[in-house]
């Protein structure tokens, strides 16, 4: 965007956004941040889904005031639409979290902190403000005692809710983030258990001179190494990989005691559900709101595409008493996407990777611009679409193509 135009000529898509940030990013980031489990086909078919469906437009309905905004957490978002959690932000901008913040907070647009952010929940809610509502993910340690301590801090700090990912009861196998041996590099941290600069990643080189960076150089043990679902390090401290991946959670011992640390001044959404039966189980355990998403197909390849998934869960959400919002993440990449996903019965979208491409792109600057993308496309889309209202968005609008190319109405 310049002062005088008010588009950025040289990026008017986001898939324009992800070839500029491309360019930008060093390979460890580029692979770490792009890359799918396995082969990869869950990652393309997430956005491919979106090929299958087609707008059914309808026509003299006076478009003049269209109004995008939906209430979230009591907060007047702009569009359905929300900045998904993505740990490591750093690694795209040295503003990292802060300036997705900043941008958020700029248009108007609901913000999810990863617990393996690189900068603190506290540093991030306050450049959110009061008003802005903020959803710290959470990754529910084994180590009861961290995470109870993590969402202290969030409540204190007023986050509206918390995200509990469960689709990572172990680590997807990104063969790249293998391959790489990635892992934080030493000038960064994960910001919310910071322990003085004492942790993996930092110390194997940082206190260890010459002597420990041969020694890891080597492939030593006690600097540790990536073996495909953990960074084993002998030093047992917190890294996304040692912590994230958690395969004791369950929905009774745990989703009960979140629900306890959290009710009520925090709501608890569920992230990661893509079948109808989670999602009664969600309703019966009385979580707050769950999010159908394969996070990103990161983890189970093969897995459906979310936008796949989402009509088993909204039907069965449905079908039950209560009223329970349904989310979707996955491979937005246009306003159209949006609809299309509201359409099929989304309440809200989330988006993970184009943040990261306007981050890297850049900084605040950058992820201003890639919101501002998708709000735009969004609006004109309702408009040619013939809707004033989100929630007018409705299976009418939509059309499948099927394998065979013929068109059939939902
Ligand atoms: C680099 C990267 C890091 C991520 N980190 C987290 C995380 O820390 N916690 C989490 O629940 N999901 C995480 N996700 C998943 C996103 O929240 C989201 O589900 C996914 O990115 C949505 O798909 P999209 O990138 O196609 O929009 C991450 C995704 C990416 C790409
Ligand atoms: C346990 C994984 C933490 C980071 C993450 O969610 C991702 O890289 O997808």
């Amino acid at each position: 965007m310049s002062a005088t135009h008010p588009h950025d000529l040289e990026c008017l898509t986001i898939e324009q956004l992800e070839k500029i940030a491309a360019d930008r990013m060093d390979k460890q980031t580029r692979d770490y941040y792009n890359e799918g489990a396995d082969s990869g086909s869950t990652l393309a078919e997430n956005r491919s889904a979106y090929q299958k469906y087609r707008i059914r437009p309808r026509v003299l309905r006076d478009v003049s005031k269209i109004d995008t905004s939906v209430d979230i957490f009591g907060f007047k978002n702009t569009i359905p639409m929300g900045v998904a959690p993505t740990a490591m932000q750093k690694l795209a901008h040295q503003d990292g979290e802060l300036a997705t913040a900043r941008a958020c907070r700029e248009a108007g647009i609901v913000m999810g902190l990863s617990s393996f952010s690189t900068t603190s929940l506290e540093d991030v809610k306050g450049v959110l403000g009061a008003e802005q509502p903020g959803v710290l993910q959470l990754y529910l340690f084994e180590d009861r005692e961290e995470s109870r301590g993590l969402i202290a801090r969030a409540k204190k700090a007023g986050f509206s809710a918390v995200a509990l990912t469960v689709d990572t009861p172990m680590l997807g196998r990104r063969n790249l983030e293998m391959k790489n041996q990635f892992r934080l590099p030493r000038h960064l941290k994960s910001a919310n258990f910071d322990r003085g600069g004492k942790e993996d990643g930092v110390v194997a080189e940082e206190k260890g001179d010459e002597a420990s960076k041969r020694t890891r150089d080597r492939g030593d043990s006690r600097a540790g190494y990536h073996d495909g679902a953990r960074w084993v390090s002998p030093t047992g401290r917190i890294t996304f990989h040692s912590h994230g991946p958690n395969p004791t959670l369950n929905w009774e011992r745990d989703i009960d005691w979140l629900k306890q640390q959290c009710h009520p001044e925090m709501e608890v959404w569920v992230k990661g559900i893509a079948t109808g039966e989670d999602a009664i189980l969600a309703c019966h355990h009385g979580v707050d709101g769950i999010i159908v998403s394969n996070h990103g197909g990161r983890q189970l390849n093969g897995a459906l595409a979310t936008l796949d998934a989402l009509p088993e869960v909204v039907d069965a959400v449905r079908s039950m008493n209560r009223k329970m919002p349904v989310h979707v993440d996955g491979g937005i990449r246009h306003g159209t996407d949006v609809f299309k996903a509201l359409a099929l019965g989304a309440d809200f979208v989330w988006i993970g990777r184009p943040v990261l491409w306007g981050l890297a792109y850049k900084g605040q600057e950058g992820v201003r611009l890639c919101l501002k993308l998708l709000s735009d496309e969004f609006r004109l889309c309702m408009g040619l679409a013939g809707v004033t209202r989100v929630d007018e968005i409705g299976k009418e609008y939509l059309a499948k193509i099927n394998r065979d190319g013929f068109v059939s109405k939902l």
